[in-house]
């Protein structure tokens, strides 16, 4: 299948041309102007548009078990909703349960995401050690492309890990050319909030950020960072959402550290005023963690991203339905924790980020793709428009505008976070390996379209 896209700007992360792109089967093959393409081409009209990289979302959570039930979003409609929204892959996380084999969950993972209608990859999340993970974690990496394991410091008595699992894992991501990430939250910290606040009387969605302040966010941010700065790893700390955990990166990569920052959409646009809220169903369909935060942070995070101490944005797509969130209405601790976006975060980055002058288009390709790949070892398959690239891109209408909200919105879970925003800047077609998967309004992602990515490891992998 040939598609041309003719007489856009291409933006890329270092630059932005006047082109016609090219794609044959999955690939780009050829940028340019005036492009020859034969008669059975499919023609995009890129006229007064940009032609971008699709979006990568390295931070989302399909069919995730979680808290006791099971986030509403599957591989196949959350991957959709992102293509509706210009986003092409995502990177989602295997979870094992303590003791579970590492191997035996990544296969169920791969298994719910045969479905997915977007190309998609993993990290693992490293949540227990034994000599087994050890193993388990060179053959993820040998053998089923991965190259990123995730350390969730917060989640007591479920999926946290201790510092004795942090260290043995940052030490063997290293030694594999994997790359750490965090969940940076003292969950011990978390645990001794939420017992307080309860015994208090304060059971209601208000509490959720007072048990989760932004020090014990950056206490967890800062042990992180010593920990990789002892064994000299790199590090990722997603969903960065406070002043004081930018700080940490900050100072670190000052340093000489390598750390990278990832900013969620949520973060960077919504305050914590959605807790006073006295509808539970609307505070507890806010409660994420790290919670939303006062204007002072989202104004350091836009910092962050505008001065590269942050790198990557996200979304943490994480789906709960209101019947699902009432399981915390006597108890805010247990309101399953997670909030959408994938459908969203490209038109509110660039309403917000480049409407506003925050960033440029190519800093907003920088933040939302070319990062992303380039972090997590696929680039230049992906996060590029190039001949040899994946075709994956998204059409750009900058003066196209939508008003966002869960009536109108692909994504499952009856809630949108961005709710009533509305946005300029939207796509008017996404590719997704060379097929036209939303056009004009109209989602023709397929089930099953979607393929793994391997990501390979940054080094050559030991034979150990
Ligand atoms: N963020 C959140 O509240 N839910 C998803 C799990 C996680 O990323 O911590
Ligand atoms: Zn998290
Ligand atoms: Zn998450």
């Amino acid at each position: 299948m040939t598609t041309i896209i003719r007489g856009g700007t291409v933006v890329n992360a270092d630059r932005a041309f006047r082109a016609d792109v090219l794609c044959y089967g999955d690939k780009i093959v050829a940028v340019g102007t005036n492009l020859d393409a034969p008669a059975s081409a499919t023609v995009i009209d890129a006229g007064g548009q940009y032609v971008m990289p699709g979006g990568i979302d390295p931070h989302t959570h399909m069919n995730l078990p979680f808290m006791g039930t099971v986030t509403a979003d599957d591989f196949f409609t959350g991957t959709a909703a992102g293509l509706a929204g210009g986003t092409t892959t995502i990177i989602d996380f295997v979870i094992p349960s303590p003791q579970q084999s590492l191997l035996e969950a990544y296969r169920t993972w791969r298994g719910w995401a045969q479905k997915a209608a977007g190309d998609y990859s993993f990290h693992v999340a490293i949540t227990w050690w034994a000599d087994s993970v050890h193993e388990e974690m060179g053959t993820l990496v040998r053998n089923h492309g991965v190259n990123s394991f995730k350390h969730f410091m917060a989640y007591k008595n479920a999926i946290m890990a201790d510092d004795e699992t942090l260290v043995k894992s940052f030490r063997r991501s290293l030694e594999l050319g994997a790359i750490p990430t965090v969940h940076a939250e003292n969950g011990e910290l978390v645990y001794q909030l939420q017992q307080d606040l309860l015994k208090q009387g304060l059971t209601g969605p208000s509490s959720h950020p007072l048990s989760r302040p932004p020090a014990v966010e950056a206490e967890a941010a800062n042990r992180a960072i010593a920990i990789a700065n002892v064994l000299n790893t790199p590090l990722y700390i997603v969903h960065v959402s406070c002043k004081e955990s930018l700080d940490a990166i900050t100072r670190a990569r000052a340093g000489g550290q390598r750390v990278y920052g990832e900013a969620l959409a949520g973060h960077l646009i919504i305050d914590d005023s959605v807790y006073q809220n006295p509808d539970f169903d609307f505070a507890a369909g806010h409660v994420m963690s790290p919670p939303f935060r006062g204007k002072e942070h989202q104004t350091a995070l836009w910092h962050g991203l505008q001065g590269g101490n942050l790198h990557t944005t996200a979304t943490d797509h994480c789906t709960f339905c209101a019947e699902q969130k009432a399981a915390g209405r006597n108890d805010f601790s247990k309101i399953p924790n997670g909030c959408g976006g994938v459908e969203d975060r490209m038109a509110v980055i660039w309403d917000a980020g480049v409407n506003s002058g925050r960033l440029t288009p190519s800093e907003f390709v920088r933040v939302t793709s070319a990062n992303a790949a380039q972090i997590f070892n696929i680039y230049p398959r992906k996060g590029v428009i190039a001949v040899g690239s994946d075709a994956d891109i998204v059409v750009w209408d900058p003066e196209a505008s939508r008003t966002i909200s869960a009536k109108t919105q692909f994504a499952k879970g009856g809630f949108n976070v961005f709710e009533g925003r509305t946005v300029r800047g939207i796509p008017s077609a996404t590719l997704a390996a060379g097929k036209l998967a939303f056009h004009k309004g109209e989602l023709m992602a397929k089930e099953g379209a979607g393929r793994h990515v391997d990501r390979p490891a940054f080094t050559p992998v030991s034979a150990r």
